[in-house]
């Protein structure tokens, strides 16, 4: 798959608002010489003062339309550019995967795709266009006073012109610096804010929330302060270009227009309108000054948004793979396992010789090799660390191994498609999360057309179905942050039906039920055992509980297979699973 490319900017975003800013800059130029020329006709007492006065009320009046449509189409510009940037950046934190979620903090994501993703548009849609008009705007201004008052004093004046480029490039250089900075901790306290969140119950149970409270106060503080410093930035620019360059180019315009005027080139009413005309010279620069924190951070959201595009996804499918035709479904438990049958495969799942390390790390597996066969039982254990999760990662091409082969139905993983890979794996994780929504929305997230007497059936064979017609508004009560609780038992069978609901062939069970209580437990390895009846199961364990009627057990310690065989073997031997049997069921004893 390609790298993504950051969506190009539209022309029309940038020139639509530039061309409008020189037509507002050359009407109000017309506008100004006909002030002059009103003057001239009054003074004279000349009949041409009505022409000049339609002159001076249209100039203004074209100016004011073109001003007009020149905002009203920047901000429709931004929203325009908000939903594209935000569409694009969702896809590709999806492209990304659940790996990236891991590197990279959640609140900077949120960050970068709310505030980041406004700033930007704003930046675009209404800072590039007037930027570039306003380093052209002077020349069209002096156009149009040569070409009708003077040539002499306009070339006089066009030699003020390149210092504007040269002081906004001096700007743009000297506040690049902090609005980065700016952009960087305002990403750094959401992140810490999003923490703070969802660590609230851990820190109030440690008495740490007031602490973490500060710690939040301060880092909002920090905030406060790189905003002071980039608007007081900003202030500097307002100061310096309004006091020194308008007030000089403002003189200079006064003394050339004197000049002119005692030489008896211009009239007095020209020379009047060379002093206004000299204004609409200094108005781009006005807006630069007060667009400079649009600009400026607008940028380095820019660059922070180009980031996320162009980081490369670790897992992406290859190119031209197509998926196989084998099938995984398992024959009935009470049959031989070694199925022949056309397409059929014999291998569920495997692991040949995997070695994986992630980034920056230590191997995490070192040369794993397993099989599960089709309608197999296998369960791998072993202390916390040992790489269990990382082989269940693999398995559904979350990440790829640093060497060696997974294989699912007997295909490489690596010529695969990863969406027909996972489609062929329900994977019951330590914690289920709950989307905002009805229990029936979280349902049909493994199957959308399935009708309530199937999402029914499902929570029947998770043991959740009593509970659910318990609740206020059967499968259509609402769960999640906005809804009723479920238990992290409950929450579990929810998974549980979520898994019969999709229906693959393969069931991986990885600890499902290490964070639920005694109580709920026996209701989940019910739900759990039911799940597995006519699939091939992989399950990852701590606790053995979930480890029942398995035919064969693997025993990972530090990224290695220490032990491997029917549970009956392993059990009479000195083992770790052995031991591990025991302690459990001491651990039931005393409960
Ligand atoms: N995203 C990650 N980045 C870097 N290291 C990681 C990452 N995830 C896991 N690890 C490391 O890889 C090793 C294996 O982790 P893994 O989660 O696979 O172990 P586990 O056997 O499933 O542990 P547990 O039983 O506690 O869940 C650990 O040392 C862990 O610190």
């Amino acid at each position: 798959m390609a790298t993504p490319l950051t969506p190009a900017l539209p022309r029309h975003v940038v020139l639509i608002p530039a061309a409008l800013t020189w037509v507002t800059a050359a009407s109000t130029t017309v506008a100004f010489v006909g002030v002059g020329a009103v003057l001239d006709a009054a003074r004279s007492g000349d009949r041409s003062g009505a022409g000049a006065m339609a002159t001076v009320i249209l100039g203004l009046l074209a100016a004011a339309v073109s001003a007009y449509l020149g905002s009203h189409l920047s901000l429709v510009g931004v929203g325009a550019r908000e939903g594209e940037r935000r569409d694009v950046l969702l896809r590709q934190l999806f492209r990304l995967g659940v790996t990236f979620r891991t590197q990279q903090r959640s609140g900077r994501f949120v960050s970068t795709a709310t505030d980041g993703v406004e700033r930007a548009a704003f930046y675009e849609s209404t800072f590039i266009g007037p930027m570039i008009a306003s380093l052209t705007v002077p020349l069209i201004a002096l156009a149009v006073l040569g070409a009708t008052v003077d040539w002499v004093v306009a070339g006089w004046l066009a030699l003020a012109v390149p210092a504007i480029p040269v002081l906004v490039g001096g700007f743009q250089r000297v506040f690049r610096k902090v609005s980065d900075e700016y952009r960087a901790t305002g990403r750094r306290f959401a992140a810490q804010f999003l923490d703070g969140l969802q660590g609230l119950p851990t820190s109030t149970a440690f008495h740490r929330a007031e602490a973490k409270g500060a710690e939040l106060a301060h880092a909002a503080e920090q905030l406060r302060l790189q905003v002071m410093r980039l608007l007081a930035g900003n202030q500097l620019v307002l100061l310096i270009v309004d006091s020194a360059f308008s007030l000089g180019m403002v003189t200079a315009a006064a003394g050339l227009a004197m000049a002119r005027l005692r030489d008896g080139a211009i009239t007095p009413g020209q020379a009047v309108a060379v002093v206004l005309v000299s204004t609409v010279l200094l108005e781009p620069l006005d807006r630069i000054g007060q667009f400079f924190y649009v600009g400026m951070g607008g940028r380095a959201a820019v660059r922070e948004i180009e980031g996320v595009l162009s980081t490369v996804p670790d897992v992406v499918d290859a190119e031209g793979v197509e998926a196989p035709a084998v099938s995984l479904r398992a024959p009935a438990r009470t049959a031989e396992r070694a199925a022949s049958d056309d397409g059929a495969a014999t291998s569920a799942v495997a692991l040949e010789h995997v070695r994986f390390a992630y980034p920056g790390g230590n191997p995490v597996l070192d040369g794993v090799s397993l099989t599960v066969p089709v309608g197999g039982r296998t369960a791998l254990i072993g202390p916390s660390g040992s790489g269990k999760t990382t082989v269940t990662s693999l398995l559904q091409g979350h990440l790829r191994p640093t060497s060696g082969t997974v294989r699912i139905g007997g295909h490489d993983l690596a010529a695969a498609p990863l969406d027909w890979a996972r489609a062929q794996l329900s994977v019951v994780a330590q914690s289920t999360y709950l989307f905002t929504g009805t229990l029936a929305d979280n349902l049909r997230l493994a199957a959308p057309d399935a009708d309530d007497e199937r999402l029914w059936h499902a929570l029947a064979e998770a043991n959740l179905a009593d509970h659910v017609r318990g609740l206020p508004d059967g499968l259509a009560t609402r769960v999640g942050e906005r809804g009723v609780s479920l238990s992290g038992g409950q929450a579990q069978r929810v998974a549980v039906a979520r898994a019969l609901l999709k229906d693959a062939p393969v069931l991986v069970l990885d600890e499902p039920t290490s964070q639920v209580d005694a109580a709920s437990e026996a209701a989940l390895v019910d739900a759990l055992e039911r799940a597995g009846q006519g699939r091939t199961v992989l399950v990852v364990a701590h606790r053995l509980t979930t480890v029942q009627d398995v035919d064969e057990v693997i025993v990972l310690v530090g990224g290695r297979i220490v032990e491997q065989g029917p549970p009956e073997r392993l059990r009479a031997a000195d083992s770790y699973y052995a031991r591990a049997v025991d302690l459990t069921s001491n651990a039931g004893a005393t409960r």
